[in-house]
C-alpha cells in the first residue's frame, strides 16, 4: 500500500522584482511588480509503506519545497498529494499525530532548554500518556546513546548530538512516516555514518516509511533501495539505487594523508590523481573494485593520518543524467528559457573532464 501519493504537484511563488536604485525601490513599495518562480512543476510519484526513499537535486532543485507540501507547512498551485490517506494542507492537525519530520537546518527542540523539556512538551502535544511516553523517551533514548547529555541546553550540544535529539523529538509519537531534510549536512564522517545506522534500525524494527533528502550521494547509497532525483523543480529519474549506482555513481575519491611518503598504490581500479607531499589523492572506480578493498589495502600498507572519502559532485551527477537522457526526455520540455542550454553546457563540462582530465 502507498504510504505517499502525488499527482500533478507543484508549485509556484510570486516574487517581488527588485527594482534597482531609490526610484526604483520607491516604485516598488507603491507599485510592486511580481514575478512568477517555479520551484516544482507538476510532479507525480508514489511511495511505498517502510519503504525509505531517497528525494535527491543539488541546491534550488524543489526537495524542501516538496517535502513542505507534503507535511501541509505550504499550500500546492495545483495537484493532489495523500500521505497515511490524509491531503496534508487540509488535515495538518491530523496529519501531525503520524507522521514526523528532521529538518536538518532547522530545530525543532528549544535552543535554551535541554531536550529532555522540549520532549516533556512534545508528549503533551502529541497526546501521549505518561507512562507510555516515558517509555518511548527512554527507549529512544538508549538506542540513540543521548542519555548522556539529555539533559544539557541544546545550545551547548555539537551538531551531531543535537541532530540525534531532533531524531528522537520526531520519533517521540511513533510516527509511521518520517521526512528527513538533509538529516546529516555537516556532520563528520563518523556521526554521519552512526545516524545512518540508527536510521535503517528504526526502518527495520519499525517499519518506519522514510522520505529523506539529501545532497549526499553516500546517504542515498547506504540507506536506500529506491532514489528520485529532481533538478529545475522537475522528476529527470526514479529508480533503484543499484541501477543509479552503476550508471551515475561510478567512482569515488579518497584523499589521504600519510605519516610518511607512499609507497606505490598498484591496485586494480584506483587511480593516483594527485601526489605531494605525504597527502594523495585516488580516483576509485567502483565498477572495478569495491571501497572496502581499497580501504583495507590503504590500512595495511600505510600509516594514515587522515582519511576522507568524497562521491561524485551531485552537479555531475545531474549531467550524466541529461548525457544519457540526451536531455530530450519530456521533463525537459517546458523548461524556463536556458536550461536545456544549461543542463547541455554541464554535460558537455563533464564530458571534457572524462575525456581529458585526469580521471
Ligand atoms: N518562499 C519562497 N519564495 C520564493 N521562492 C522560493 C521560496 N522558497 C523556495 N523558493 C525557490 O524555489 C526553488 C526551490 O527551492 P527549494 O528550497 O525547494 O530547493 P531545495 O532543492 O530544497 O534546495 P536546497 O538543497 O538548497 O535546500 C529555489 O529556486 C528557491 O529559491
Amino acid at each position: 500500500m502507498s504510504a505517499i501519493r502525488v499527482q500533478g504537484l507543484s508549485k509556484v511563488f510570486n516574487v517581488k522584482e527588485k527594482r534597482q536604485g531609490l526610484r526604483g525601490s520607491m516604485q516598488s513599495l507603491f507599485r510592486p511588480v511580481y514575478r512568477e518562480k517555479i520551484a516544482v512543476r507538476p510532479i507525480d510519484f508514489s511511495v511505498e509503506e517502510g519503504e525509505i526513499l531517497a528525494f535527491m537535486g543539488p541546491n534550488g532543485a524543489g526537495k524542501s519545497t516538496t517535502i513542505k507540501m507534503l507535511t501541509g507547512i505550504l499550500h500546492p498551485t495545483s495537484g493532489h498529494a495523500e500521505v497515511l490517506g490524509l491531503c496534508p494542507w487540509k488535515e495538518r492537525g491530523r496529519l501531525g499525530f503520524v507522521v514526523g519530520s528532521v529538518f536538518g537546518q532547522k530545530s525543532q527542540l528549544w535552543y535554551h532548554l535541554p531536550p529532555v523539556d522540549s520532549f516533556e512538551l512534545l508528549g503533551a502535544v502529541y497526546e501521549l500518556p505518561k507512562t507510555d511516553f516515558l517509555r518511548r523517551r527512554d527507549d529512544l533514548a538508549e538506542r540513540f546513546e543521548i542519555g548522556p547529555y539529555m539533559n544539557t541546553p541544546v545550545r551547548r550540544l555539537s551538531l551531531g548530538e543535537r541532530m540525534r535529539c531532533e531524531i528522537v523529538a520526531a520519533l517521540l509519537h511513533s510516527p509511521r512516516v518520517v521526512f528527513l531534510d538533509e538529516p546529516t549536512i555537516g556532520l563528520d564522517i563518523v556521526v554521519k555514518q552512526k545516524i545512518r545506522d540508527l536510521i535503517v534500525e528504526m526502518n527495520r524494527e519499525e517499519g518506519t516509511t522514510l522520505f529523506l533528502t539529501s545532497h549526499d550521494a553516500g546517504d542515498i547509497e547506504q540507506l536506500c533501495k529506491r532514489a528520485i532525483v529532481i533538478n529545475h523543480g522537475d522528476i529527470i529519474l526514479d529508480q533503484e539505487v543499484s541501477r543509479m549506482k552503476r550508471d551515475y555513481l561510478t567512482y569515488k575519491t579518497i584523499n589521504l594523508r600519510l605519516k610518511e611518503k607512499p609507497a606505490s598504490m598498484e591496485l586494480p581500479g584506483v587511480q593516483i590523481l594527485k601526489q605531494q607531499g605525504n597527502g594523495l589523492k585516488l580516483n576509485i572506480d567502483t565498477a572495478v573494485i569495491n571501497i572496502e578493498e581499497v580501504l583495507g589495502y590503504i590500512v595495511a600498507h600505510c600509516q594514515v593520518e587522515d582519511v576522507t572519502i568524497e562521491d561524485p559532485p551531485m552537479e555531475e551527477i545531474i549531467a550524466k543524467i541529461y548525457e544519457r537522457t540526451g536531455g530530450t526526455r519530456s521533463s525537459l520540455a517546458g523548461y524556463p528559457a536556458g536550461a536545456e542550454k544549461e543542463a547541455a553546457h554541464v554535460a558537455a563540462l563533464h564530458r571534457g573532464k572524462a575525456s581529458g582530465g585526469s580521471l
